[in-house]
């Protein structure tokens, strides 16, 4: 009898990069967002990226971040966690987990909290010190939401595509 292999990926290497890699998908110049939703079963049931809603031309909408008034993308980008959230075309996602490559906003810590999502992994936090972060963080704990910092497992992995 051949042993098994022993150099696959973990489940969360594999829902992590799932995530980075729908990040990939972003138009935003400056920050690249990815989440990926699990079930408790491990199956992945959703996924999103930063970008601006179905129909709003990504050459059309402004991606400035300095810029004011009408021409700033805050105005127009769907968040990843939300898109995520959005995109599930299933039943509930009540007891789901989230993975993402960017710790949620507040607006995105309602949606998670809403939608019965339980435990949230994520990656970068490099905004923390952001009054929505910690407004975020706030809301998430209060409502009972598991919250864990990923450690890399310092794999390299490469796609050919
Ligand atoms: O939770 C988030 N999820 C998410 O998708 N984003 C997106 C919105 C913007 O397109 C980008 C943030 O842009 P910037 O880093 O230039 O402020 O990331 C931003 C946050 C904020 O934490
Ligand atoms: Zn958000």
């Amino acid at each position: 009898m051949s042993d098994k292999r022993k150099d696959y990926i973990s489940w969360d290497e594999y829902f992590m990069g799932v995530a980075i890699l729908a990040s990939m998908r972003s138009k935003d110049p400056n920050t690249q967002v990815g989440a990926c939703i699990v079930s408790q079963d491990n199956k992945i049931l959703s996924m999103g990226y930063n970008g601006f809603p179905i129909g709003c031309s990504d050459d059309e909408f402004p991606w400035s971040r300095e810029a004011e008034g009408l021409d700033s993308k805050y105005l127009y980008t769907t968040h990843s966690e939300l898109n995520a959230i959005l995109n599930y075309r299933g039943g509930s996602l009540e007891g789901a987990t989230i993975y993402v490559t960017l710790f949620p906003c507040n607006e995105c810590a309602k949606a998670i909290i809403q939608s019965g999502i339980k435990k949230l992994v994520y990656a970068s936090d490099k905004y923390a010190t952001a009054v929505n972060v910690l407004a975020s963080k706030r809301m998430l704990k209060t409502a009972g939401v598991e919250l864990i910092s990923y450690q890399p497992s310092g794999r390299t992995i490469t796609l050919n595509v």
